[in-house]
């Protein structure tokens, strides 16, 4: 399919570095429209990093990233906020308002960017809660007083809130039961399906990887070391790959995805 479509996003030689510390050197790497992209490595590779200079958190010490088109660092500020509001951001820890409802946090940006009233903006809030599988109630509740996966639903519902195009997840099941985090997985395939979203999605999940992307791009060294299909992903010859995918997590999350294929 990529052959003949153009990446959404196209990043070129992007290098980051903090002092020192070099994070990315001249990466490459392409989100395709309507895919899941998995983005994996070990700790500290940089892929947090990699989400933030993308969405416009973390300026990049060199290097290119083209989002629909359109270079960010030559946009001015207010058509690159334009471009980002066609984002929408899931945080490794939700980062929602604890002193606001549910329905109030998912409500904020439809009324900072859009400018909507109140009342409008809480009843779209209440449909983008639906959207994302958390029940009426929960609306009116407080971040303290809904479980893990619940704040991962309303954070996402507020990640939908401006009706985004792309999606970036960041850890999204980390910290979530197994059954919780399965049921997060199939929400974004279905998001996916039903909104047509791009998903650049930074996980630890080896079970996310099999059920939920179409591709996975695999950090390490400061660069993409292969973004391809899982299986040709797991072929590859590289230590952190071959102990990633083929250790026992790994075999036991291929076992979960296809029981049928494997003793
Ligand atoms: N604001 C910052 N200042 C200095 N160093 C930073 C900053 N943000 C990230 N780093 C460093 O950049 C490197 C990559 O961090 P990043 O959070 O992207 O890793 P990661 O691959 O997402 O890790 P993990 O899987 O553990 O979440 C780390 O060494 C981190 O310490």
């Amino acid at each position: 399919m990529n052959a003949t479509r153009e990446p959404l996003i196209r990043i070129r030689g992007l290098t980051n570095r903090f002092g020192e510390h070099r994070v990315h050197e001249d990466l490459d790497l392409d989100l395709y429209p309507g895919e899941i992209l998995g983005v994996v490595g070990g700790s500290g590779t940089g892929k947090s990093v990699l989400l933030r200079s993308i969405v416009g958190l973390k300026r990049p010490s060199t290097g290119g990233i083209e989002v629909f088109g359109q270079d960010l660092r030559r946009l001015p500020a207010p058509a690159r906020s334009r471009v980002e509001r066609r984002f929408g951001v899931l945080f490794q820890r939700g980062a929602l308002f604890t002193s606001l409802t549910v329905q109030e946090n998912v409500a904020l940006p439809l009324i900072e960017h859009l400018g909507l009233p109140r009342p409008d903006a809480e009843t779209l809030a209440r449909a983008k809660l639906a959207l994302a599988g958390l029940p009426g109630k929960a609306a009116i509740q407080y971040p303290a007083e809904l479980s893990g996966g619940m704040i991962k639903r309303a954070a996402l519902a507020r990640a939908l809130a401006l009706d985004p195009e792309v999606l970036f997840l960041d850890e999204p099941t980390a910290g979530l039961d197994p059954i919780a985090a399965a049921a997060f997985d199939r929400l974004i395939l279905t998001l996916r399906d039903a909104l047509g979203l791009s998903v650049f999605l930074v996980t630890h999940d080896l079970d996310t990887l099999h059920t939920a992307c179409d591709r996975v791009a695999v950090l390490s060294r400061g660069r993409v070391l292969v973004a391809d299909r899982l299986d040709v992903v797991a072929a590859t010859d590289d230590d952190w790959i071959q102990a990633y995918f083929h250790g026992p997590r790994g075999r036991a999350a291929r076992r979960a995805a296809h029981p049928v294929e494997e003793p």
